[in-house]
């Protein structure tokens, strides 16, 4: 029996978190990262914290942060991991969990098998693992995530880790069907394809999102019994 759990990125407002909360979204994202039209201060970040309950986890997206970026978010937001969305190596991700006490997803950006293969030295360091598409070099405004671009979905089919993993990039709600199809993903996050214009969320398309990943645990839940 599969469940497919779903993460709604870049939250900024009240109305999203309470859509993405209600449509049944398992973990919300802030991102704490200047250059993301997603970016949020850690007053807003604190605010609308008290309004995601308990059985949601709020996750911190962090690009290289130093450990006193780290500290004062933590101080003002109740982060419950802590995503690393930038080269830290293994060692940094270790340090990262024994200095603040919490999980921390560790991001790969995905073009090719070696990307992917990348991961297993943070498998047994990092609680989770995140795949994201890599951007094109000739690509000059790309951000380390939240581009909207896919990877090659088939390219992480069979992969195994001991922690569990989550698939992202370009992911839409026409098209997470296929995606967690094609990369047998159990956890999915989304950023850029539930909005209307870079970092501005649509309502409609954050639940159609929540709805088609629910749509395919329900599918799932069928043929297995
Ligand atoms: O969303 C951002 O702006 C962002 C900025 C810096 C690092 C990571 C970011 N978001 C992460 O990027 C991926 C893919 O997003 P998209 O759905 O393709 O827009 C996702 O894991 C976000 O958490």
């Amino acid at each position: 029996m599969t469940s497919v759990q779903a993460k709604i990125c870049g939250i900024t407002t009240r109305d999203s978190l309470e859509v993405a909360v209600r449509n049944g979204a398992r973990y919300i994202g802030f991102v704490f990262f200047d250059r993301s039209p997603r970016n949020i201060s850690l007053a807003e970040a604190r605010a609308l914290a008290a309004h995601v309950p308990d059985h949601v986890t709020l996750c911190g997206v962090f690009v290289n942060p130093a450990d006193a970026d780290l500290a004062a978010t933590l101080d003002r937001v109740p982060l419950g991991l802590i995503q690393l969305h930038g080269s830290e190596s293994p060692e940094r991700v270790r340090e990262v969990k024994d200095r603040f006490q919490l999980p921390v997803m560790k991001a790969f950006a995905v073009r090719g098998k070696d990307d992917i293969t990348r991961a297993d030295q943070y498998a047994t360091i990092a609680d989770m693992l995140l795949f994201d598409a890599k951007a094109p070099e000739n690509m000059t405004d790309a951000l380390p995530g939240g581009n909207g671009l896919s990877f090659d979905w088939r390219l992480i089919k069979d992969h195994d880790w001991s922690v569990p993993w989550m698939l992202s990039g370009g992911l839409t709600p026409e098209n997470v069907n296929d995606a967690l199809r094609q990369s047998g993903a159990h956890m999915v996050d989304v950023s850029s394809g539930v909005e209307d214009h870079p970092g501005v969320k649509s309502l409609d398309k954050i639940s159609t999102f929540l709805k088609a990943v629910q749509s395919h645990k329900a599918k799932a839940t069928r043929n297995c019994s």
